[in-house]
């Protein structure tokens, strides 16, 4: 690992603790001198099944009615076992499933497709191979009216949040696994979302790298102030990432609670309840 990368996550570790310390984001950011930028998602009643598809109870499978109100700038873990919904969730919130029944609304407009807002980081990076990292994590900037001097600079502030400004010329395949994660990140992070969304992005990963990025996410979700909401099947990753967690079960919201009021114990015991 080299020293850009190090640095940046001892840096990190401290905004962590600080973290740890007040149990609240909001509390950080203002202390930070950084105002939240983060949107609010609110769903009401939401529900999406899939045609022909039934799960084990017999119903259509599929999400909901699910009713969920994320504050500004929340770092929200969503759990759940394999079938729960999380993926479900989360094409509904990007827009390629539209709901069958209910409401969603981000900053208290209705979200009912795709919104530049809002950017979703998944496991499989799909990078481009043909392109640099920076013209990978310029990419999604292409589309929003600015300089090309512009959008390079955003793409640079955005690898630097990352620890890999170093690695702007190279190309995809001289990275290590946990780089391409990052340049994943920072391609997110460069349209600079108010509601980040992420799809077990860390689970390819091995532990000491898992660890590692998800305290630099931590690091950069307090000093930018999106709201997050941060898929995984990692009950322990949930507990120590999210400042609250939300597990879902059969496609129904089994637990939703601040992180510092659970126990490993608890979530286990919500998931594999009738
Ligand atoms: N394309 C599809 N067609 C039919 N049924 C589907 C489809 N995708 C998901 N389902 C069903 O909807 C339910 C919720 O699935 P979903 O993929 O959202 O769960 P998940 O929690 O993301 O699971 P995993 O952790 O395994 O990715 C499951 O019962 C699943 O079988």
């Amino acid at each position: 690992m080299n020293d850009a990368v190090n640095r940046s996550s001892t840096a990190v570790k401290s905004v962590v603790q600080v973290r740890h310390a007040s149990s609240s984001a909001q509390d950080a950011l203002m202390n930070s001198s950084q105002s939240p930028v983060g949107a609010a998602l609110s769903l009401t009643n939401v529900e999406y099944r899939y045609a022909g598809n039934r799960a084990g109870d017999g119903q259509p499978a599929g999400l909901g009615p699910l009713t969920l109100s994320i504050q500004p700038g929340e770092f929200v873990c969503v759990v759940g076992p394999s079938g729960s919904g999380k993926s479900t969730l989360l094409g509904l919130l990007s827009g390629f499933l539209k709901p069958q029944q209910g409401q969603m609304t981000l900053s208290g407009r209705e979200l009912s497709g795709p919104v530049p807002e809002l950017t979703l980081v998944q496991q499989e990076h799909a990078l481009f191979p043909w392109l640099t990292v920076l013209g990978n994590v310029g990419f999604g900037l292409k589309t929003r009216h600015l300089s090309r001097q512009e959008q390079e600079r955003r793409a640079l502030a955005a690898l630097k949040q990352v620890g890999l400004e170093e690695y702007a010329p190279r190309r995809i395949h001289q990275l290590s696994g946990g780089q391409r994660q990052r340049v994943s990140l920072a391609r997110a992070l460069a349209v600079q979302p108010s509601l980040l969304l992420l799809d077990e992005p860390f689970s390819a990963l091995d532990v000491t790298t898992r660890h590692q990025l998800g305290e630099e996410l931590l690091g950069i979700w307090l000093t930018q102030g999106s709201t997050v909401l941060f898929v995984t099947h990692n009950l322990d990753e949930a507990l120590s990432l999210g400042q609250r967690v939300v597990a879902l079960r059969g496609g129904q919201l089994a637990l939703d609670a601040p992180a510092q009021d659970l126990t490993l114990q608890d979530l286990k015991a919500s998931l594999e309840s009738a």
